[in-house]
């Protein structure tokens, strides 16, 4: 038997969602370029979901089925109410929560096509319902309920923040969320596949899938550059910040990438939002501090930012709780994750590699008393 490490390079499935080749993101054939110039995040949804791009009337429906079905069951709402919530991280909340949704479904384990397109909808309908609550919760507000006028990512930062967002903040969450959608067989997309492949249901595929996104070398990885760039603090930090890091073989949290060489194609549409965000808001210290650590990480290693660098930033100047960054990732993933749940059901088989036995050859039992 011979291991590869991580799982690097192995094909371990087939998909027709998204593919990353030669450095180029696409979903469904569509380039992730033209998607984030176009695309609702709905019609991303769809099309994750369809493998081809809604008409107009389905996207309608798409949204009305959204929008219909974004409330919270009261208990979730309790339940925070009830947890010590000002101590827990918001993806544990989150974890919690999604799994919670599956008690107050009753179709949670009714396996056909229909049904699974329904709670499909019912879990990306209400995970923004459950982040935002949880955040105004913990700050002693009350949550608020979503709007049927108001798009996907319209609605995200309404129930936020109690007030309408602009314009530019509704396309800025809106490019972030077709961003993030799917992203090929990453760690908690495979999670989710290797959980349903027992014919487990997607309940248990996506809260799966949040604990795997959780770790900050993959979702949590956002929050965790949102630190950096606080404990730097100051544009003259960063080189003796960065070059101490680098020299002591300590990672640079949002640099770095699995499949990419070249460079994550998502990580400019970041980069340009973080200018024109941290600028509006008079803050771009935040942005040139990035541009600066990019520059140094990039002068020392063959490390290019990933989708996780930039977003930092943005999030930042959207007026987002640092620890809702990742959250947020899973906002937009449910749509990928149930994809790949949707399609790992369709073509099934139990996902079950070996490991390569280096522990103790055989043993005889000894009895307590003689140990
Ligand atoms: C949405 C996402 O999940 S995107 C990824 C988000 N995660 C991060 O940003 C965390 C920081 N990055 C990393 O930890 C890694 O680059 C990963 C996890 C993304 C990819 O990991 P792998 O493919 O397993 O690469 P691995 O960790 O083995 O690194 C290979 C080499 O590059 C170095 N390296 C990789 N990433 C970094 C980094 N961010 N900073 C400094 N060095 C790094 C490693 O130290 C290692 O060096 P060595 O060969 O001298 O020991
Ligand atoms: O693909 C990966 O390994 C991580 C990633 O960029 C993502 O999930 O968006």
């Amino acid at each position: 038997m011979s291991v590869t490490k991580g799982l690097e390079g192995i094909v371990a499935t087939s998909s027709s969602i998204s593919s990353i080749i030669d450095d180029t993101l696409t979903y469904v054939g569509y380039d992730i370029d033209d998607l984030a110039e176009n695309a609702s995040f709905e019609e991303v949804i769809f099309l994750l979901w369809n493998l081809r791009l809604p008409n107009h009337l389905e996207l309608e429906d798409l949204k009305n089925q959204l929008a219909a079905n974004a409330a919270l069951p009261n208990e979730i709402i309790e339940y925070f109410k009830m947890y010590p919530i000002e101590k827990v991280h918001p993806m544990g909340a989150l974890r919690t929560a999604v799994s919670m949704l599956g008690l107050y479904d009753e179709e949670a384990d009714v396996m056909d096509d229909q049904a699974n397109l329904r709670k499909a909808i019912r879990l990306q309908a209400k995970i923004p319902a459950i982040v935002t609550a949880f955040s105004r919760i913990r700050k002693g507000l009350e949550p608020i309920a979503p709007r049927k006028d108001f798009g996907y990512a319209q609605n995200f930062l309404y129930m936020l923040n109690g007030n309408e967002p602009s314009q530019v903040e509704i396309e800025a969450f809106n490019k972030a969320l077709v961003l993030h959608a799917d992203h090929e067989l990453n760690a908690s997309t495979f999670t989710a596949r290797v959980c349903v492949a027992t014919l487990s249901d997607m309940y248990s595929g996506v809260t799966a899938a949040i604990g795997a996104l959780k770790g900050p070398l993959h979702g949590g990885a956002n929050e965790a550059v949102m630190k950096m760039l606080k404990e730097i603090d100051t544009l003259e930090n960063v080189e003796a910040y960065i070059n101490n890091k680098l020299d002591n073989k300590e990672k640079i949290m949002g640099f770095g990438h699995r499949v990419y060489r070249k460079g994550d194609p998502r990580a400019k549409h970041l980069r340009e939002m973080s200018k024109r965000l941290t600028d509006m808001n008079g803050e771009p210290k935040w942005y040139e501090m990035s541009t600066k650590i990019e520059e140094l990480v990039t002068s020392r290693k063959p490390l290019p930012p990933n989708v996780d660098f930039y977003s930092a930033s943005v999030y930042h100047s959207l007026g987002i709780d640092h620890d809702l960054f990742t959250p947020i990732f899973a906002v937009s993933r449910m749509s990928g994750w149930i994809a790949h749940i949707l399609e790992q059901y369709e073509n099934n088989r139990l996902i079950r590699p070996r490991a390569e036995y280096v522990g103790p050859g055989m043993q005889k039992y000894v009895p307590i008393e003689e140990r």
